[in-house]
């Protein structure tokens, strides 16, 4: 699956939405065993979150957003499918978020590539599951203070914490998330679906129980002033930053 929505892939409703339909469908095809999620956008995987969608909208809108979000994570958590990243770009946030979330990360070892759950330094708090998935990939020491400090990391420092598991060259990046694909799906279907559900289970039935509670949290957290505030901040700084 190659995201394409540029300038920088960020995860709109309508983004989301659509990579729900077509992980559905992917699921749904007993002849699809796996997927490959790349980016057709140069230099960017995912920008993460798209902030538009939460700055300046009603709280109905931030509900249905939220919804789309937790539905995109709770799909591909929990496939039964051997999910590889093939990070092509920087990934932070909700980007990072994906990648996380598949089962093996494979990154370009370009030195101007970040990846990270930078929530705080936009002012926003990363929600339990992003964190629960960042703990079950780089532990929670790492994770603790690399969310604390809502850190991007370059590519080399990514590999060195566990973020993600190989780095290669851009040339070689489609050849070598071929070659994890086919090693992952040399063991037999039902063994590594029980075995990955058993690994995942408690942090995605977390989510299911806490759904709803969870979508009013965002909902309050997201519309309260100060928050809105620090995100038109950030939006200018982006802007500015290109001037
Ligand atoms: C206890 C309480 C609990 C409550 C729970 C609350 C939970 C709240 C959690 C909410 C979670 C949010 C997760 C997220 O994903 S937030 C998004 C974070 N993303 C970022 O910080 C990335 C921002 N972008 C960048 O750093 C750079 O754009 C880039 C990806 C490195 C690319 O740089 P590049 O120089 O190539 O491109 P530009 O910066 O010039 O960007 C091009 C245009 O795209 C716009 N842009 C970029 N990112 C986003 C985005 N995420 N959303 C919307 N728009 C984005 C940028 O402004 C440029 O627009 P312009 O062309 O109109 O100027």
């Amino acid at each position: 699956m190659k995201f394409k929505s540029p300038p920088v892939n960020s995860l709109s409703l309508d983004f989301i939405t659509e990579f729900c339909i077509g992980l559905e469908k992917l699921e749904n095809n007993r002849e699809c065993r796996g997927v490959i999620f790349t980016s057709a956008v140069p230099n960017i995987f995912s920008s993460g979150l798209d902030i538009t969608e939460m700055c300046g909208k009603s709280m109905e809108h931030y509900a249905e957003f939220w919804r789309a979000v937790q539905e995109m994570w709770l799909r591909l958590y929990g496939s039964n499918m051997v999910t590889v990243a093939a990070v092509n770009g920087s990934s932070p946030a909700g980007g990072c978020l994906i990648a996380l979330t598949c089962d093996y990360r494979i990154m370009v070892e370009n030195p101007k590539f970040v990846i990270g759950l930078n929530e705080a330094q936009l002012g926003i708090v990363a929600p339990f599951w992003f964190k629960d998935t960042f703990v079950n990939t780089v532990g929670h020491r790492v994770a603790e203070r690399s969310l604390q400090l809502g850190s991007l990391h370059s590519a080399s420092e990514a590999h060195r914490l566990g973020l993600v598991d190989e780095l290669v060259p851009e040339v070689k990046l489609q050849e070598k998330a071929a070659a994890v694909m086919a090693q992952w799906l040399a063991l037999p279907d039902h063994a590594r679906q029980l075995t990955k559900s058993m690994m995942r289970k408690a942090v995605l039935d977390r989510l299911v129980a806490h759904r709803e509670e969870d979508v009013q949290n965002f909902v309050n957290f997201i519309s309260k002033e100060s928050i809105q505030k620090s995100l038109r901040m950030y939006m200018e700084m982006l802007k500015k930053k290109k001037r």
